[in-house]
């Protein structure tokens, strides 16, 4: 909860997620309740709801949940996606109809997956929504809506013409289910029983832009249990690879963006595995050599969505007697996480992007050897915002600018400091160039060329 007129925070409340890739959405809206205990949300004015991206929430014709929702790092649909790439012409054709080439994550890939294999379920679908649109449906007890951020992550909605592609849902689905009406940035979309106004909502990354208000230049390598890297942009992006999602974002722009499985999990594996906490982990990265001593993690242990590699698992590689050490093994896990992300940050520029500084975001933004290396590491200086859930603070701009009736989002001032470790472009080569090595080979062993994928780095 914030101030409207400057964004400062009042009061938080918060709840935890499970475990799992599937989820009754219901346990949405008890963590809600548990998150707004005590009367959170009594006196505010405006409420809007940002969540993960993507996932795939069923009903029936009286509104009832079919089954589990899938989230975004669900990968059961991974064969689903290839299926559908294929029948419509190639990835070529999904990037242009839609801005994005569908992985597994995407909604589309979700709905084949349960056709396919769950077909009574298929059969009693009359409607399909997405995480943040069920909860804002919830909150408002009227018709589901959703906005253009989100539904630029389902695979049947353009973000160019911000229409819906119902041929592209019936080719997926065999028929097409009822979709959430598509609100305007800005809109208000219902009131809770207080006579609070509901704003549209977004998916997570468009809420994690707008909560930083993001201009052009900024990139934001936000590092949570997905990667991300993104930016604003003034244009739609069509990129055939399928590294970059063209998204929109949350104020009538576009959000180009790209998603890696493997951030501030791979440090909790790497603290587990050394069986220490964070500050004790940053100390002994900080304390290893840049590059490891030549120890090299390609960290793919949830398998990976960029590059497209769902069966992979990670990989440590170039051990030797002087680079066994605590120090070295932290170091590598840092290195490697980033590396995926300088990836995403490269296939972002290949999409036209011009990046002036980088915001670190996210739990593992927290680690100062995540803030060190990745300030060495990356060749644009690297700024830190002030530790605040980004996501919730895009939420409420959202819902401030709603109850505002103003046509643009209010201006909050968010404060960030600049990371002092000056980029290193030679010494970030050679740990680069490594591994891409690895990575490369890993690739190769499970029959992928990846071939320009980032420029062929
Ligand atoms: N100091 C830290 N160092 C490294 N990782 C951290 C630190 N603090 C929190 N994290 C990690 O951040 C993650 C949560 O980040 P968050 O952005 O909230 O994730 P989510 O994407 O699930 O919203 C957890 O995996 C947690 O272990
Ligand atoms: O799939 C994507 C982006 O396309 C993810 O970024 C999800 O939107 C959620 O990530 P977490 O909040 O669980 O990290």
């Amino acid at each position: 909860m914030v101030d409207a007129a400057d964004g400062r925070v009042v009061r938080t409340g918060d709840a935890p997620h499970p475990d799992g890739t599937e989820i009754d959405p219901t346990a949405w809206w008890h963590a809600l309740a548990v998150a707004t205990e005590g009367g959170l949300l009594n006196d505010v004015s405006a409420i809007a709801v940002a969540a993960q991206q993507h996932g795939m929430v069923t009903l029936d014709g009286e509104g009832e949940v079919v089954r589990p929702a899938l989230l975004w790092n669900d990968l059961r649909s991974a064969p689903d996606a290839a299926d559908l790439i294929n029948e419509l012409g190639g990835p070529d054709r999904w990037a242009s109809a839609v801005g994005s080439v569908p992985l597994a994550s995407f909604t589309v890939t979700k709905l084949r997956w349960l056709r396919r294999s769950e077909p009574d379920l298929a059969d009693r679908v009359a409607s399909v929504m997405l995480p943040h649109d069920w909860l804002t449906m919830r909150l408002t007890g009227a018709e589901p809506t959703t906005d253009r951020g989100d539904a630029s992550g389902t695979g049947y909605f353009d973000p160019a013409t911000s229409q819906y592609r119902p041929e592209l849902l019936k080719q997926a689905f065999g028929r097409t289910p009822a979709l959430p009406r598509v609100a305007a940035p800005g809109e208000v979309v219902g009131q809770t029983d207080r006579g609070a106004v509901i704003a549209a909502g977004t998916g997570d990354n468009m809420g994690a832009a707008l909560g930083l208000g993001l201009e052009t230049g900024d990139v934001v390598v936000s590092m949570g249990t997905s990667g991300t890297v993104f930016a604003v942009a003034e244009q739609p992006s069509v990129d055939p690879s399928g590294a970059v999602a063209g998204f929109a974002d949350a104020t009538g722009r576009w959000l180009p963006l790209v998603c890696t499985l493997n951030a501030a999990r791979v440090l909790a594996a790497g603290r587990h595995l050394l069986g220490v906490e964070p500050a004790e982990f940053d100390a002994l990265a900080l304390a290893g050599p840049p590059g490891a001593g030549g120890l090299t993690l390609v960290p793919y242990l949830e398998g990976e969505r960029t590059p497209n590699l769902p069966t992979a698992s990670g990989r440590l590689v170039g051990l030797r007697l002087a680079n066994t050490t605590r120090e070295h093994l932290a170091r590598a896990f840092v290195e490697g996480m980033l590396c995926g992300l300088a990836d995403g940050l490269d296939a972002l520029r290949a999409q036209g992007v011009a990046p002036r500084r980088l915001l670190l975001t996210g739990g593992a933004a927290r680690s100062l050897a995540v803030q060190e290396i990745a300030g060495s590491l990356f060749d644009v200086p690297v700024e830190v915002p002030e530790p605040l859930e980004y996501v919730a603070m895009g939420a409420a701009r959202q819902a401030a600018w709603a109850a505002s009736g103003a046509a643009a989002a209010p201006a909050w001032q968010v404060r960030s400091r600049a990371v002092e470790a000056a980029p290193q472009p030679d010494v970030a080569g050679v740990v680069r160039e490594a591994y891409a090595y690895a990575r490369d080979h890993l690739a190769a062993e499970l029959g992928w060329a990846l071939s320009g994928y980032c420029g062929g780095r």
